[in-house]
């Protein structure tokens, strides 16, 4: 398995390139299943997540193919569901990552049929489904569960209102993308208004889906018979800028990020300000610089536009070594303080109590031995690397890879004494 070597105390200084992002790329992907005609998407960044769902959809018969747009950032997918010739998303894919439940509702909406294996709990929570089995069988589908698939038929999915108990962010997109081809209209409430359900909708309206209220807890949706073929470019991700920004504001230095969407990140770069870290936005770009250390600054994660909770480890890690002390609570997941003890080991002082994490800053941290145990605890503890005494060594970086693309040549680029150590054996 791959590790990364970090020596800490560089401050980061110059210009990156924000990637597509990963949590707009993979329902955009699914999407493509709705339509017979062929759908290029632009801007896909080059991730594990990608190439997993990539081959989900090649096991399901779609054909997809993807190249390096000229001098462009990201890649370019086509993708060409004319001939599905299976309606199944086995285990093996579905265990490396969840959001390859986002094949259920458009299989079912336009096959009238899917088996989609139970994606299981993982390291941030339980995270379970029946949110969005409860909207399928809202809109008539029958559901159940067989031999550890959720099998869901329908001839044709019907209209509904459909409240989800909690607000849901691949639970709104899943029947978002059942409900444009459902029988009549269908009305989403206390829906997800992440930018990701907002980029996602806009390639449903491109492909010809009736789609109102995207955005707002209260997304309407008139069903039409089929949807055509279309281009679509994926927005840029916001987790990924917000975690090269803390980067900044703990490493200190100046950089630009560019192909960035600030409009989509109100809160992280009002918690950075806050912090300390000089912030400066145009419409697709965003200066930041930090000197000295930052404050510290308590924040709860939310639904959008609250404090995202993929924000959460990488803010802490900033915290880790800021003046003062912070109150921090994560209110999404009920185990998504991972890192709080690889932190420790750096020379953290953070204590947990339930949901609140209590952050006392310190003035230095050192390089030590870590494991990354999901993909944002991975990225905080690069941060923590960044700003450590001497070496650290963070195992385990699969995680990371699910969702960063070439992170370490991103932050070489910035200045950071950062290497990947390439090791033998793939993860489970
Ligand atoms: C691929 C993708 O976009 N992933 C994001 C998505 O995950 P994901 O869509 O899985 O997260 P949800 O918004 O669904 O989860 C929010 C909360 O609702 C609970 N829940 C959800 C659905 C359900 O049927 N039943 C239920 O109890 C979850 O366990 C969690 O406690 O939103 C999360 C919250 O912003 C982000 O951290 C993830 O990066
Ligand atoms: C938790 C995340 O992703 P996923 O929902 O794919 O696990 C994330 O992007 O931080």
């Amino acid at each position: 398995m791959d590790k990364l070597q970090i020596t800490g105390g560089r401050p980061l200084r110059g210009e990156v390139e924000v990637s597509g992002a990963k949590n707009a790329a993979l329902p955009c992907l699914c999407a493509a299943l709705l339509s017979a005609d062929a759908v290029t998407l632009e801007n896909v960044p080059q991730l594990n997540d990608i190439g997993t769902t990539l081959r989900l959809l090649r096991q399901l018969g779609v054909k997809a193919e993807r190249s390096q747009a000229g001098g462009e950032p990201g890649a370019v997918v086509m993708l060409d569901a004319g001939k599905v010739e299976s309606l199944e998303a086995p285990y093996e894919l579905v265990k490396t990552m969840r959001a390859s439940i986002l094949v259920l509702g458009p299989l079912l909406a336009r096959f009238g049929e899917a088996r989609v294996s139970l994606p299981g709990g993982c390291a941030i929570g339980q995270r379970p489904i029946d949110q969005h089995i409860k909207g399928l069988a809202a809109m008539g589908a029958e559901i159940s569960i067989e031999h550890g698939f959720v099998v869901a038929r329908a001839k044709r999915l019907k209209g509904a209102t459909i409240r989800t108990d909690m607000v849901t962010v691949t639970g709104t997109e899943n029947l978002l993308m059942a409900a444009v081809l459902a029988d009549g209209l269908t009305v989403l409430e206390n829906a997800a208004r992440e930018p990701e359900i907002v980029d996602l909708a806009e390639m449903l309206i491109k492909m010809g889906a009736r789609i109102s209220g995207h955005g707002t807890d209260r997304i309407v949706v008139e069903g039409v018979s089929r949807l055509h073929g279309a281009t679509h470019r994926v927005m840029p991700d916001r987790i990924e800028a917000g975690t090269f920004l803390c980067a900044v504001g703990a490493a200190g230095g100046e950089i630009v990020l560019r192909n960035a969407d600030p409009a989509s990140m109100g809160a992280t770069l009002d918690k950075l300000a806050e912090a300390g870290v000089s912030i400066e936005c145009g419409p697709d770009w965003i200066q930041a610089g930090m000197a000295g250390r930052p404050r510290a600054v308590g924040f709860r994660t939310l639904e959008y536009p609250g404090f995202a909770t993929d924000m959460q480890a990488q803010l802490m890690a900033l915290n880790a070594i800021a003046e003062g002390t912070s109150v921090i609570t994560e209110t999404i997941f009920e185990n998504r303080y991972m890192h709080v003890q690889e932190l420790r080991r750096l020379g953290a002082d953070i204590e947990i109590d339930g949901h609140t994490a209590v952050v006392k800053g310190v003035a230095r941290l050192s390089g030590a031995t870590v494991m990354a145990t999901d993909l944002r605890a991975s990225a905080s503890l690069v941060i923590a690397g960044l700003v450590a005494d001497g070496q650290t060594l963070i195992d385990r970086i699969y995680h990371l890879d699910r969702g960063y693309e070439r992170m370490e040549h991103k932050l070489m680029q910035l200045g950071a004494d950062i290497r990947r150590l390439s090791g033998k054996g793939s993860p489970e």
